[in-house]
């Protein structure tokens, strides 16, 4: 098929074979599984992964591409067109749990994220490419620059794995960056305790708001200072001068508990 790619739609189109396997090992797909790919493009994960399904999904936006992916008549294939952020994923995936498989366009590639967040009870395993730079940050671990909301959101209900490294080349046009492939497990309970999750999220936000400030600050910032956060935070063990990219999850856990008792839930 002569296809243009188009930047708008971050069509950087896989053409290394290796990588494909590499993708398809880490979904580890059963006969019985039902899968999601976002983004099917020319169709290279999608022939690979049909065969092995009970049910596939597709989800792509590019219409000059669907006639093409309409032509693969398989019964088990359903090929969804639109924005995979617009489009309304529980009225597609009727029955949970799914697979999801996706090498992501790069510039929605957080939005996406925030999407599967807000389903991730669809979701039991995540097998998804991303540039370096985004998968560094969410498997980062806490003290360093990569770590922030995403690592800690993602990491709160996934136990998350790099899987592969890949170079430019492995794409058609290729990039101007490495990428990377990760696995999202998705677990079987959070690591901490959340009772109210928008307000763990904000909480989150708020602290890394400015990530060169300490709590204080950003959480003054962010809306969610109060009179005796100092004393309030020692309580629990947290200095409220430290840095939010210095806090583990739990320590998070903590914060959002302490802030959910003194500051409105708006
Ligand atoms: C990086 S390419 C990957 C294509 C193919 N899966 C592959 O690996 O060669 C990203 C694909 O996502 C599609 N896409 C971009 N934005 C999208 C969106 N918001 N919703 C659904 N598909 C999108 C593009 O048209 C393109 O086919």
């Amino acid at each position: 098929m002569n296809h243009r790619p188009k930047k708008r739609f971050g069509q950087n189109f896989l053409q290394d074979r290796h990588i494909i396997d590499g993708i398809l090992a880490a979904a580890a797909l059963e006969p019985r599984d039902r899968v999601l790919e976002i983004g099917p493009g020319l169709g290279v994960l999608t022939d690979r992964l049909l065969p092995s399904v009970a049910r596939l999904h597709v989800i792509e936006i590019d219409r000059d591409l669907v006639e093409g992916l309409q032509a693969r008549t398989a019964p088990h294939l359903t090929v969804h067109v639109g924005d995979a952020l617009a489009l309304d994923w529980e009225a597609i995936l009727c029955e949970p749990p799914y697979k999801l498989v996706a090498n992501l366009p790069y510039n929605i590639s957080s939005q996406i994220l925030f999407k599967i967040l807000d389903h991730r009870h669809l979701f039991s395993r995540l097998v998804l490419m991303f540039q370096q730079e985004v998968g560094d940050r969410l498997c980062a671990a806490p003290g360093g620059r990569d770590y922030g909301i995403l690592s800690v959101l993602c990491q709160v209900w996934f136990d998350i794995r790099r899987v592969l490294r890949v170079a430019p080349g492995a794409f058609y046009p290729p990039p101007k960056v490495y990428s990377s492939v990760l696995c999202f497990e998705a677990l079987a309970r959070p690591r901490i305790e959340i009772a109210d999750e928008r307000f763990f999220r904000r909480t989150v936000k708020a602290a890394f708001g400015q990530r060169r400030k300490t709590l204080r600050n950003s959480l003054a910032g962010g809306g969610l200072g109060f009179d005796g956060l100092e004393d309030a935070l020692r309580e629990v063990g947290i200095d409220s001068g430290r840095r939010a990219e210095t806090l583990s999850l739990e320590e998070f856990g903590r914060l959002a508990q302490v802030l959910a008792r003194h500051v409105s839930p708006a």
